[in-house]
């Protein structure tokens, strides 16, 4: 895809979330325009050019192609709990549109097993014993950490449904499947590894995370669910309404879906890129494609310096796409 072929851009906006949320405190990213409909393009700031072609793949399908049809039309979602107190934990469950399914952040820097315990019992309380509690841990454990500390914090949830990437190697994941109860997700092994299949040749993980913009795109997303065969949870990457779209539509297409997905993170930004954001209502999102208007746009409006940095940075990674063919 050559640069010159990048559709216009609309906007960038800047809109500071409501917790820290992977050490970050505003997200930030760019939304495009095409014969197809409106694209996000938001990779973090960690992600450098050659990583962030494959969010811009996802954006470019979004806007030039648009994407398979679906087979339902809502989908069942996580509530996802940020490493907050236990009261704004119990407040966020309770207010999280009837989500019986909450995605808990656990091994944040800083915090200790106590917090992260606390944390689990005010989600349990809010989430009644038939709700269902994993944790992410992205990636901050060793093995033998993650062995002692799954033990407690599935005590403390009452029954942990996964605990999402608790050690960074797919060895790891695996050796540690083999000495915990707890059923493991892979997150972080598929969407930042050179071969996001070893998770199941080694045997790593009961269930996938899958994520359109890191991985490139829905249609992507399908052929990896097929290849891996195991069941898929999908997951934003903390987009506004525009992203989270193309995660619903990726839900919404994959030919079976027995998980709640990590897709209601619109929550957890102060502000939306669409006047009638994707919200759970009943614990299910609508599948549905809402579009920017300009009253919206003019709101969350990124600075100068920033539209700047995020001009350059779309520059250089559709020049990487060009040289990558
Ligand atoms: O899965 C969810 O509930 C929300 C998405 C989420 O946690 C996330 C959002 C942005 C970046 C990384 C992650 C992650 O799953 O690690
Ligand atoms: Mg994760």
């Amino acid at each position: 895809m050559p640069a010159t072929a990048l559709p216009e851009v609309r906007a960038t906006y800047a809109i500071p979330l409501r917790s820290r949320f992977r050490r970050i405190t505003v997200r930030e990213g760019v939304l495009l325009r095409g014969d197809a409909g409106w694209g996000e393009f938001s990779p973090f700031w960690d992600y450098d050019a050659a990583e962030s072609a494959a969010w811009l793949r996802a954006a470019l399908e979004a806007t030039e192609e648009g994407w398979p049809p679906p087979v339902r039309d809502r989908i069942p979602v996580n509530v996802t709990v940020p490493a907050v107190g236990p009261e704004r934990a119990h407040a966020i469950v309770t207010a999280s549109g009837g989500c019986t399914t909450a995605k808990v952040k656990v091994a944040e820097p800083g915090q200790d097993l106590a917090e992260e315990q606390a944390r689990l019992e005010a989600v349990r309380d809010a989430l009644g014993p038939h709700g269902r509690i994993r944790v992410d841990a992205n990636a901050a454990w060793d093995l033998e950490t993650a062995v002692h500390r799954l033990g407690h914090l599935d005590r403390a949830a009452g029954g942990l449904e996964y605990a999402e990437q608790p050690c960074p190697s797919v060895a790891d994941l695996a050796a540690l499947r083999r000495r915990t109860d707890v059923p493991i997700a892979a997150d972080e092994s598929i969407r930042r590894a050179e071969d996001p299949l070893a998770v199941r040749r080694a045997e790593a993980a009961d269930v996938v995370v899958l994520k359109v913009q890191p991985l490139g795109g829905v249609r992507v997303c399908l052929q990896l669910a097929e290849e891996v065969g195991l069941p898929v949870v999908v997951s934003s990457a903390l987009e506004t309404s525009v992203g989270i779209a193309a995660g619903l539509a990726l839900a919404a297409a994959l030919p079976e879906l027995t998980h709640a997905c990590g897709l209601a993170t619109v929550h957890l930004l102060t502000a939306d890129t669409v006047p009638d954001p994707l919200l759970p209502d009943g614990g299910t999102i609508p599948v549905r494609r809402p579009e920017p208007t300009p009253g919206t746009l003019a709101e969350i409006a990124a600075g100068d310096d920033v539209t700047r940095a995020w001009s350059d940075r779309l520059a250089e990674v559709a020049g990487h796409l060009a040289v990558a063919g």
